[in-house]
Order: structure tokens, then C-alpha cells, then sequence
């Protein structure tokens, strides 16, 4: 059989490429430009995490520099003592309080580099933490509509990926750059006591391998920032080829062999780019070693010069000799240092424009102010609502206007995709409307903090979630309102028989994925999310599809339990079994996100519209 072409949606090979002739853009200035941003940008987060090791480190760093220089200059008297004319024994002994001094400076040398390095390696897991804490209290806390957002979920795979990680290796790279650079001005104020020459030499010696580093952790970023659409992908297919979740259709609709293909069609053409930077990547080093080469020669042949004219003297000559390989390892460091920092500090840019993101494009308009207790309402009142997902161009809702008064039962009705749901999650703070209101009595739920709204709102939702937590915790989200309400919740949800038949009660943990833990049927998770909605005290209760699982008892039962404890709460209910919605003190219809019909069960078969059409079609399927 001839293989089918795979379609791969949004993935082509030219998308990856597309990102990496933008980033290519960035010039050698634009990097040596960004270091000192880089850098302070490190050092805000160290100072965050810790300000005490941040300034032992650095300050530690500083006085290593400092021994590091009179090391050398001690040097110069141990060769200058040598080299004299005398018997060896007196220049030894003439040699030996230099050679003290050399030996004094390596020693605190070494010991305030230990210093230094504690207090670094003190920092990483401070940083660590920090940053982990402030990426997830900012997902946590960005308007749900984000989600839908493919742009949002690339910044946060980049963030998440890598970004999150580096902060502790980016803080590290900065000290070492700071440390490397401090080294570096010590040793070279020496070199050019010594003589002015050196110092331009020893930069050509050094500085094509830099170009070539530095180089090759731009391709690397750049191949890897135009992979990330393919990565996510694989990461997608991955988890269906190997979660539980999707196990069970895989294998009824044998879709392994589809998978596997699909999956291999996205890692076939991620490696091909990946050979091809570790090609480009070799060339670039091998040229930058080549350069880097002749240049030390230059620097030696130099060297050998101004000891042939006299220039300097041998003891001097000696020294520089050292001074040069000192320079060349701190001027290596710092080339080392500076590429990580660049590198990593791209990766680290992407967690820091992540965060930038979160709070500038998708915060909540109100969530910057303190979250003001919202008193309940009188009446709910919607004035041309209109919102659109992102990314798309027809809008779900379009001039939507309706109003709910305190203590009724409202329905919304419609086919798929007119727009119950996303109506139903404005009216809940979870999105807010691109334009028209949402007023709470006289209070625009624009100027309040949506977790306001969110506290006296409680949803049942249509796609809850499964939590991996106790059956305790499914029910009181975390919230403890004491074993009398927990049962009651349980007992109008129909939850109670269920938890019944769970080996240990309440505290059985729903998710098989653990030991011990247990799964629930379709309906039974069901009846536990109408539980939740219940055990909320919320003034309105939103039920999307609160029964599509649930047996015809059960749903009988919840129902029942609907009208019987609503206690005064006001209860929007969104079905497609219109039995249900017959008691309704009022029924929205909705069309293509506009509301087209409303009324009672009976004006509204009355009027013989789209209800009607609905109600009678499904009327007579039991007939
Ligand atoms: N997360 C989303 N991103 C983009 N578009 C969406 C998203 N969710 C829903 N839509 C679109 O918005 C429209 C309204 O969807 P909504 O879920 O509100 O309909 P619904 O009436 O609740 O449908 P159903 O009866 O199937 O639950 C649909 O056209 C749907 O394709």
C-alpha cells in the first residue's frame, strides 16, 4: 500500500527556518551590547534571592583579582633575585621573601576563590526556587484566554523548557564574567608595566577563538528558538504514543503505526537540522582555532624580538611569559564566560519576556488591584457582549445582551458552537469581553479583581477537571468549610454512593497513575464535579452540561437536587436535553453567538422558532 503523505497542520520544515533567518540577524555588537543588561539583569535576580552571597561573591571575586596581581608583581622579584650575578645559595636566599609573598598571595588567592565559590554554589538553588515560584504564580494567575493562544504557549514552552532553568547558570555565568574581567584588568595592568606591546598581541591571540564561541552559541540558539513548534508537536504526539489517557484509542482505533509515523516525520527533520549545526558548528570553531593559532605565535615571536633588541630584560621576560599564559587563561574564562552568559542569557531573556508577557499582554485589566470583596447581586446584566478567541475571525459571541435577577434558574440552549459556554465563562470572570459589560447590580466586573467574581461563582464545568487528588479534595477544592457541608455537597450530587464504595472513603486518591489509587467511571467523575459546584458557596451556580454522564436516575436525582437546594442561589444551566430546562424561569437561545430567542418553556414553543424546532425533534425521538 502507498504511503500517505502525513498532514502535519501548522508544522512545515520552512516554519523552522523561518525563525532562524531572523535570529541570525544578531551581530557580535548587539551581543557585547547586551552583556551589561545581561548582567544586571543577574545580579537583580541574585540580589532577589539573596543579597548577602551575591555581594560575598562578588566581593570575594574582587580580592581574588587583587592577589592575583601582586602575585605577579612578587613573581618579578623572585626572577629579578634569580637572575643576578652570585652564587646560587645567595640568590636563592636573596629570592626567598619574594618567593613568600608569591607563595602568601596564591594562598589567599585560593582561599578567597573557595569563599567565592561557596557562596555561588549557595545562590543556585535560591535562584532556583525563586524562579520556579514566579513562573507558576504567573500561569497560574493569566487570563484564561492565554490558553487559546498559540504565541502565548510557544513563549511558555521556551520559558518553561529552558528559560526557568537558567537563572542560577546565568547569575553563575555573570560572576564568572565579573570575576574572569577583574583577573583580566589585574594581569594586564601588569603586562603593560612590563611593556605596552603585549597587551594588543595577547588580544589577537585570543580573541578569534572567541568569535568562534560566540558564534556557535548563536547558530545553536537560533536552530534551537526554530525548533520549538516541532519540539511541542513531538512532545504532543509523544504523549498520546505513551499517557494513559489517550492509551485506550490508540489502540481501539490502531492508530500506533499513524502515530509512530507522524512522530517520526517531525524527529527525522528535527535531526537533519541538528547534524547540520553540529557541520556548522565545526567549521566555525576549527577557523576560530586556525586564527587563534597564528595570533599566539605572533605574540611569542614578539616576545623573542624585544629580548633580542634589549628591550626588556630577562627577569621581565620570564615573568610576562607567566603573565601572558594568566591573561590568556582569564582572557579564555572570560571569552567562556561571556558566550554562556550570551547563550544562556538568551534563553534566560526568553523566561524573563515570558513573565514580561504574562504580566503586560494577558494579565487580567483588574488583577494589579487588591481583590475587593464583591458583594452578591440583585441582577446580573449583560449589554453587548462581543468576544472573539484569539486568532480568530468570526467572533463567538457577538452583541450579547441579557439579565438575570437573583434566585432564578436561567437556561441556555442552542446547537454546538453558539456560544452557551464561552457566554457562560464571561458571566464567570474567566474571560472578559471584548467589548459590552457584565454588570453585577450597579459594578462593572471589569473594575474588579476577576478572583473577586470568581469567589462567588461556582461552575460545574462541561470539560472539569480530573484532579489527582484525594475524593476529599475533588469536592472541597482545598477550601474547608468543615465534614457537614462536605456530606451535604457529596449527598445532592449523588457523590455520596460512590465515595461509599471507594476502599478508603474520602481519602482515596483518584488517579490510578498512583499506588493505591482508584478511577471513576465518566459519571461518577461527574457527579463529584456537580458535588464541588455545590460545596462552593456562590451565589451563582453555573452548570454546563452537569449531566451528558450522568444515568438517567442520577441526572433525575441532580436535577431534583437543583431546584431543591438552590437556597436562594441563582442557577444558569447549560443542556442540550431540553426535558430539563422545561422548569426554567427563563431559556436563552443561542445562534452562530447571538441570542435569538428567550422566554419561557412555553412563549417559547409558542412562538414556534428554533426551540421549538429543537424541543419537538427531540420530544419525538420518545415518542
Ligand atoms: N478555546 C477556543 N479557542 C478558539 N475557539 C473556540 C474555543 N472554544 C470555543 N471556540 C469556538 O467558539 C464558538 C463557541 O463555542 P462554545 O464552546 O461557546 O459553544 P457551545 O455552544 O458551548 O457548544 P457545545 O454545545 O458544543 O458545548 C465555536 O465556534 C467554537 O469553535
Amino acid at each position: 500500500m502507498a504511503e500517505q503523505a502525513l498532514d502535519m497542520g501548522e508544522i512545515t520544515i520552512s516554519d523552522w527556518y523561518g525563525h532562524a533567518d531572523k535570529m541570525a540577524e544578531v551581530r557580535f555588537r548587539t551581543i557585547a551590547g547586551r552583556l551589561p543588561s545581561l548582567v544586571r539583569q543577574a545580579m537583580k535576580v541574585a540580589w532577589r534571592a539573596n543579597p548577602r552571597d551575591i555581594l560575598c561573591a562578588v566581593i570575594l571575586n574582587l580580592l581574588g583579582g587583587v592577589f592575583t596581581a601582586f602575585g605577579l608583581l612578587a613573581t618579578t622579584g623572585v626572577l629579578t633575585a634569580l637572575f643576578t650575578a652570585g652564587p646560587t645559595l645567595g640568590r636563592v636566599m636573596a629570592a626567598l621573601p619574594s618567593l613568600a609573598l608569591v607563595a602568601a598571595a596564591a594562598a589567599m588567592r585560593a582561599t578567597l576563590q573557595a569563599g567565592a565559590g561557596w557562596a555561588q554554589a549557595r545562590l543556585n538553588p535560591q535562584i532556583s526556587r525563586l524562579t520556579e515560584e514566579q513562573l507558576y504564580s504567573l500561569t497560574s494567575e493569566v487570563a484564561l484566554v492565554a490558553f487559546d493562544d498559540p504565541d502565548f504557549h510557544d513563549a511558555l514552552e521556551r520559558a518553561t523548557a529552558r528559560g526557568m532553568y537558567v537563572a542560577s547558570t546565568v547569575v553563575t555565568a555573570a560572576i564568572d564574567v565579573l570575576t574572569a574581567g577583574i583577573g583580566l584588568v589585574a594581569v594586564a595592568g601588569v603586562l603593560s608595566m612590563l611593556h605596552p606591546a603585549l597587551l594588543p598581541l595577547l588580544l589577537l591571540a585570543v580573541l578569534p577563538d572567541s568569535w568562534a564561541a560566540i558564534r556557535g552559541a548563536r547558530m545553536r540558539y537560533t536552530t534551537e528558538y526554530a525548533l520549538i513548534p516541532a519540539r511541542r508537536r513531538k512532545w504532543i504526539i509523544g504523549k498520546l504514543l505513551a499517557e494513559r489517557g489517550a492509551a485506550a484509542e490508540v489502540r481501539a482505533f490502531t492508530m500506533r503505526g499513524f502515530l509512530l509515523r507522524m512522530y517520526d516525520a517531525v524527529a527525522a527533520a528535527e535531526q537533519d537540522v541538528r547534524l547540520g549545526l553540529a557541520r556548522r558548528q565545526t567549521i566555525t570553531r576549527l577557523i576560530g582555532e586556525a586564527i587563534g593559532g597564528l595570533g599566539a605565535a605572533l605574540v611569542y615571536i614578539a616576545l623573542g624580538l624585544l629580548l633580542a633588541v634589549a628591550a626588556i630584560p630577562l627577569a621581565v621576560a620570564g615573568t610576562a611569559v607567566l603573565a601572558i599564559k594568566s591573561a590568556q587563561t582569564s582572557l579564555a574564562n572570560l571569552m567562556y564566560a561571556t558566550n554562556r552568559l550570551y547563550e544562556e542569557g538568551l534563553y534566560f531573556t526568553d523566561f524573563t519576556g515570558f513573565l514580561d508577557l504574562c504580566t503586560e499582554r494577558h494579565r487580567p485589566p483588574s488583577a494589579g488591584s487588591a481583590t475587593t470583596a464583591l458583594a452578591g447581586f440583585e441582577r446580573i446584566a449583560v449589554d453587548g457582549v462581543t468576544f472573539s478567541y484569539p486568532g480568530s475571525d468570526t467572533p463567538a459571541l457577538s452583541g450579547v445582551s441579557l439579565k438575570i435577577d437573583r434566585g432564578e434558574v436561567i437556561a441556555f440552549v442552542g446547537e454546538n458552537g453558539s456560544g452557551k459556554t464561552t457566554l457562560a465563562k464571561i458571566l464567570s470572570g474567566l474571560y472578559q469581553p471584548d467589548s459590552g459589560v457584565v454588570l453585577w447590580d450597579d459594578v462593572d466586573l471589569a473594575d474588579v479583581h476577576p478572583d473577586a467574581v470568581r469567589l462567588r461563582t461556582a461552575v460545574i464545568a462541561q470539560d472539569h477537571t480530573r484532579w489527582p487528588l484525594t475524593a476529599r479534595y475533588n469536592i472541597t477544592m482545598g477550601t474547608d468549610k468543615g465534614e457537614p457541608a462536605l456530606h451535604a455537597a457529596a449527598a445532592i450530587a449523588g457523590a455520596d454512593d460512590v465515595i461509599a464504595d471507594l476502599p478508603h472513603g474520602y481519602r482515596t486518591l483518584l488517579d490510578r497513575r498512583f499506588k493505591d489509587g482508584h478511577e471513576l467511571s465518566g459519571g461518577q467523575w461527574q457527579r463529584i464535579a456537580v458535588a464541588r459546584g455545590f460545596h462552593r458557596d456562590a451565589d451563582l451556580l453555573i452548570c454546563d452540561e452537569p449531566t451528558a454522564a450522568l444515568d438517567a436516575r442520577a441526572e433525575h436525582a441532580a436535577f431534583e437536587g437543583l431546584r431543591s437546594h438552590a437556597d436562594g442561589r441563582t442557577v444558569l444551566l447549560i443542556t442540550h436535553r431540553l426535558a430539563s430546562v422545561r422548569y426554567a424561569d427563563r431559556i436563552y437561545v443561542l445562534d452562530h453567538g447571538k441570542i435569538v430567542e428567550q422566554g419561557t418553556h412555553e412563549a417559547l414553543m409558542a412562538e414556534g422558532g428554533l426551540y421549538h424546532e429543537l424541543y419537538t425533534l427531540q420530544a419525538t425521538a420518545y415518542q
